[in-house]
């Protein structure tokens, strides 16, 4: 079963990869993934948990880092808030939305064929057993966690419904969202990193999905370095750590660096 379905890097490597060293984020500008790198993958998209420590460490290290810390995440920027509180930059919706520490929000239009999707995908989910629709602001999950056995009809489905809409195919870990297309983690990064505080701050990116290579290879094209969360695969990643409880160890770690 292929948990990443799709999406695979462009110009990537494979090999032994090294975990970042712990100075890794001294004088740099850090951009954090959300689900499968800060919180354990849950079956459903509303049961991963956020404790007090998860949200201390990220609040402590935008301070540390002088605001230079963003979550870019393929939630909803308000559901990022919502887990992880407010007074850093989040983008969400896989780039397409955009808020700045000050609340500075930007975002493109909702596209009209949003309810037409919403309408197609609750239909597949009410005759397919564990299948589940997750509306967002920019576009529709289908998600197929508690039966992978469909993944074959979902990705038809959605197949289908992007090429009636227009909308982009995004594939993720058992999920297919359609979104509104042009925008990515990779453009996500690079608008933060041309405004303030981020600007002329080497760019670290940690992410564990393949809709995260974007954000990877943003961060080499701009000199810095992406760390893979998770098992070794293709990737434009230069350093791994193996799971969420490693990653969390070791941001802990690298924050002490920087006091
Ligand atoms: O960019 P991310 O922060 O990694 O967000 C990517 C998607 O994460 C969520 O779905 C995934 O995590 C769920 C909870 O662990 C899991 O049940 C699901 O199978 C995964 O695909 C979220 O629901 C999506 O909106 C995000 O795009």
């Amino acid at each position: 079963m292929n948990d990443a379905a799709g999406n695979m890097p462009r110009q990537s490597r494979m090999g032994p990869l090294n975990p970042p060293p712990e100075t890794l984020l001294e004088g740099a500008s850090l951009f954090l993934d959300f689900d499968g790198t800060l919180v354990e993958i849950a079956t459903r998209p509303d049961g991963v948990r956020v404790d007090a420590g998860l949200r201390d460490l990220i609040h402590s290290l935008a301070g540390a880092l002088d605001g230079r810390l963003a979550i870019v995440s393929g939630r909803p920027v308000d559901a990022i808030a919502e887990f992880l509180g407010e007074g850093f930059a989040i983008s969400g919706s896989h780039g397409i939305e955009m808020r700045w520490a000050d609340g500075h929000c930007e975002a493109p239009p909702r596209p009209d064929s949003l309810p037409h999707v919403r309408a197609e995908m609750q239909r597949f989910a009410a005759t397919n057993s564990g299948v589940l629709v997750e509306d967002k602001p920019f576009g529709a999950g289908l998600h197929y966690r508690e039966a992978p056995e469909l993944e074959p009809q979902a990705r038809a489905l959605a197949e289908r419904l992007a090429q009636e809409t227009g909308l982009y195919l995004q594939a993720g870990k058992m999920v297919f969202e359609l979104r509104v297309e042009g925008h990515d983690k990779g453009t996500a990064i690079t608008r933060f990193m041309n405004s303030a505080p981020f600007h002329g701050h080497r760019p670290i990116f940690l992410g564990d999905d393949v809709t995260d290579e974007d954000g990877f290879e943003a961060v080499v094209a701009m000199g810095g370095a992406g760390v893979l969360i998770g098992a070794e695969r293709q990737t434009h990643a230069e350093y791994r750590l193996e799971d969420v409880g490693m990653t969390l160890a070791w941001l802990a770690k690298a924050m002490e660096v920087l006091r």
